[in-house]
C-alpha cells in the first residue's frame, strides 16, 4: 500500500493541477477547455481504480467533450452495467480534481477510508477516446493513473461515448450482454438490425437510403466501421466525416437541434431523411427538408413517439401485458407530452436535465422509453421483461401473430444499447421501424405538430444564484423570478417557459415555447431580460430577436 502511494506521489507530480483551478464534475462529467484537464485525467484514473476495487467490477473511463467545441476536452466515468457512476462518487470525482498538488493523498485516502476500499482487490479501468486532438494525450493520464495504483487498464482507443458503455456492460456481465469488443458490438446491432428489416416488406433502395452527418467526429469513423456489417439493408451518404471539416463546427445533434436549421457540408434532397450525431455519438437527430424548401426537425421526443408507439403496437400483438413509460425532462415539447399521455396513453416521467436522472426514473418499469428532447435516450427493459419477450418468442404453441411480434420484440432489444443513448442503435433502430411500418419521415413527423420554441443562453456572474424545483420547471431563487416569468408566460397562448443554470456551460438556460414562433422568440427574450436583471446578468443586456 505504501509502495502505492509512494507511486502516486511521483507520477502525479507529472500530471500537476494548475494552482487554484475549481472545476465540478457537471452533467456529464468534467468539461473545460483541454489545457486544464491533465491532472484531471489522471486523479480519474485513480478514483476508477478505486471504483473498480470498491465494485469488484470493471469501471470505464470516456475521454470526450461532446458536443463542446474541438478546443475543450472532458471526461465522463462509467459503472459496472454501464450506466453513469453514481452521484456520491461525482463528489469524489470533485474532491479528487480539485485537490491541491500537496493535498492529492489525503483527498485520495479520504475515498479509500470512507468506501472502505480493500486495497488489495484487483482493478480493471477500461478506457476510450474521442478524435479530439488532445484526446490523445489526456487518455495516456487516465492510463497513468490506473497504473499508478497498481491497476490493470485495456485501452480501446477511439471508440463513441456508448460504445465503452458497451464494452463495460459486456466485460461485467460475462459476455452475457455481448462481446466486450468493438467488432461484437457491430455484429450485435446489425444482426438484430437485418432481423428485424427482414419484416419490412417491398423496401426500395430510396427507402433504404439515409444521410447522415458525423459532425466531423467518432460516430463518422465507426458508422464507417460498421458499414459491411449492415449487408446493404441500409446505404448510408456520410457527411462530414471528419476529414476537412472542425468537430461540431456547423454541424452535428446540437447545432441542428438549437439552431433548428441543416448543418453544413450535407446535401440535402427534398423529402429525404438525414440525421447528425453529436461529438462523441450519443444523440441523434432526424430532419428533411420538403419540397418548398423548408427545414423540419424530428428530435428526441419525435424519436420518443415513434419508439413507444411502435413498442406499443407490438405489445398488443404479442397479448403481453407489460407496462411501457416515457422519461422527458422540462425541454420536452409541450405537444410531444399532451400526445403520449392523452392519444397514446401511455405514462410520461418528468426528470432534471441529464441522462443519469432520466435513466434511473426509466428503470422503474417494465419497458422505459427515455429521451432528451436534444436526442440523448434509449429504452431499458426490465430482466422481467425481457424474460417474458424471450419465452414467448421460443415457446413454440405460440399461434403465428404473437409469435412475430415476440420475435420483433426480440430483434428489437438486441438493436438497442440499454446502457446509455446511442446515436449508431438508435439510428438502425429508427429505420427499422420506418421500414417494417413502410413509413416516411414526413408521416413520422405528422404524429403531432410542435409547438414553435426557442432556447437561449443569458450569460451571468454566478449561474448557482439560480435554484430550481419541480424537475427544474419552476425557480425558487432569485427572488421574484419565478413571479417574473409566470407573468410574462400569461401574455401568450399555449405558452410555457423555464430557466435553469448549465451544467456544461458557464450559463443560464432559457427555453421558451408558445402557439407561433414569433411568441415563442419573443417570450424567450423577455425572459431572458428577467434573468439579466434579476440574476446578475453580465456583458451587454439580451437583444430581441426580431
Ligand atoms: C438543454 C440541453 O440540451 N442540455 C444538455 C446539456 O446539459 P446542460 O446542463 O443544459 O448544459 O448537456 C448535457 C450533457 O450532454 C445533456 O444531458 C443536456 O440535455
Ligand atoms: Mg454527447
Amino acid at each position: 500500500m505504501m509502495a502505492e502511494f509512494q507511486e502516486v506521489s511521483k507520477q502525479s507530480g507529472l500530471h500537476p493541477k494548475p494552482a487554484g483551478l475549481v472545476l465540478q464534475y457537471g452533467t456529464a462529467g468534467f468539461r473545460t477547455n483541454a489545457k486544464d484537464l491533465d491532472h484531471v485525467m489522471f486523479r480519474m484514473g485513480l478514483l476508477a481504480t478505486l471504483r473498480s476495487k470498491k465494485t469488484k467490477a470493471t469501471i470505464g473511463v470516456m475521454v470526450t467533450a461532446s458536443h463542446n467545441p474541438e478546443e475543450d476536452n472532458g471526461v465522463k466515468l462509467v459503472d459496472p452495467m454501464g450506466e453513469m457512476v453514481t452521484p456520491t462518487w461525482e463528489g469524489y470525482a470533485t474532491q479528487l480534481a480539485n485537490a491541491e498538488q500537496e493535498d492529492l493523498l489525503t483527498a485520495l485516502k479520504d475515498v479509500i477510508e470512507k468506501e472502505d476500499i480493500n486495497m488489495s482487490q484487483e482493478a480493471n479501468v477500461f478506457v476510450g477516446k474521442d478524435t479530439r486532438s488532445s484526446s490523445a494525450s489526456l487518455s495516456q493520464a487516465v492510463l497513468d493513473g490506473v497504473s499508478a495504483l497498481g491497476g490493470k487498464s485495456k485501452d480501446y482507443g477511439l471508440v463513441t461515448t456508448p460504445q465503452l458503455h458497451y464494452m463495460v456492460c459486456c466485460q461485467n456481465t460475462q459476455g452475457k450482454y455481448g462481446e466486450a469488443t468493438v467488432e461484437g458490438y457491430y455484429k450485435k446491432l446489425c444482426q438484430a438490425f437485418i432481423q428485424l428489416t427482414k419484416n419490412a416488406s417491398n423496401c426500395t433502395d430510396d427507402q433504404k437510403h439515409l444521410t447522415v452527418d458525423g459532425a466531423n467526429g467518432i460516430g463518422a469513423l465507426k458508422v464507417r466501421e460498421m458499414e459491411s456489417h449492415l449487408k446493404k439493408e441500409l446505404h448510408i451518404s456520410l457527411f462530414n466525416d471528419g476529414s476537412k471539416g472542425k468537430l461540431n463546427h456547423q454541424c452535428g445533434a446540437d447545432f441542428v437541434k438549437v439552431q433548428q436549421k441543416a448543418p453544413t457540408g450535407i446535401e440535402m434532397n427534398p423529402g429525404e431523411r438525414c440525421c447528425s450525431y453529436d461529438g462523441d455519438a450519443d444523440r441523434i437527430i432526424y430532419y428533411y427538408s420538403d419540397s418548398k424548401g423548408q427545414f423540419h426537425l424530428l428530435d428526441g421526443d419525435k424519436i420518443a413517439t415513434l419508439i413507444s408507439t411502435f413498442l406499443k403496437e407490438l405489445l398488443t400483438q404479442a397479448g403481453l401485458d407489460l407496462q411501457i413509460a416515457v422519461v422527458q425532462t422540462a425541454y420536452a415539447n409541450g405537444s410531444s407530452t399532451r400526445y403520449l399521455e392523452d392519444t397514446m396513453k401511455v405514462i410520461v416521467r418528468c426528470t432534471k436535465t441529464g441522462v443519469k436522472h432520466l435513466h434511473h426514473a426509466a428503470q422503474e418499469f417494465d419497458i422505459g422509453v427515455y429521451f432528451e428532447a436534444n436526442g440523448h435516450g434509449t429504452v431499458l427493459f426490465s430482466k422481467a421483461a425481457q424474460e417474458k419477450i424471450q419465452q414467448l418468442a421460443e415457446n413454440t404453441g405460440t399461434d403465428d401473430e404473437r409469435k412475430r411480434a415476440a420475435l420483433l420484440l426480440q430483434n428489437t432489444v438486441n438493436v438497442i444499447n440499454q446502457t446509455v443513448g446511442d446515436a449508431i442503435s438508435d439510428m438502425l433502430l429508427i429505420e427499422a421501424i420506418l421500414a417494417i411500418k413502410s413509413m416516411t419521415v414526413q408521416q413520422w413527423d405528422a404524429i403531432y405538430s410542435d409547438l414553435p420554441n426557442r432556447q437561449l443562453k443569458v450569460k451571468v456572474s454566478d449561474r448557482r444564484v439560480i435554484d430550481t424545483t419541480d424537475a427544474e420547471r419552476r425557480a425558487v431563487s432569485p427572488d421574484g423570478l419565478q413571479e417574473a416569468i409566470d407573468g410574462l408566460v400569461k401574455k401568450y397562448r399555449q405558452a410555457r417557459s423555464f430557466v435553469r443554470p448549465s451544467g456544461t456551460e458557464d450559463v443560464v438556460r432559457v427555453y421558451a415555447e408558445a402557439e407561433t414562433q414569433e411568441s415563442a422568440d419573443d417570450l424567450a427574450h423577455e425572459v431572458s431580460l428577467a434573468v439579466y436583471r434579476l440574476a446578475g446578468g453580465v456583458g451587454g443586456e439580451p437583444k430581441p430577436l426580431h
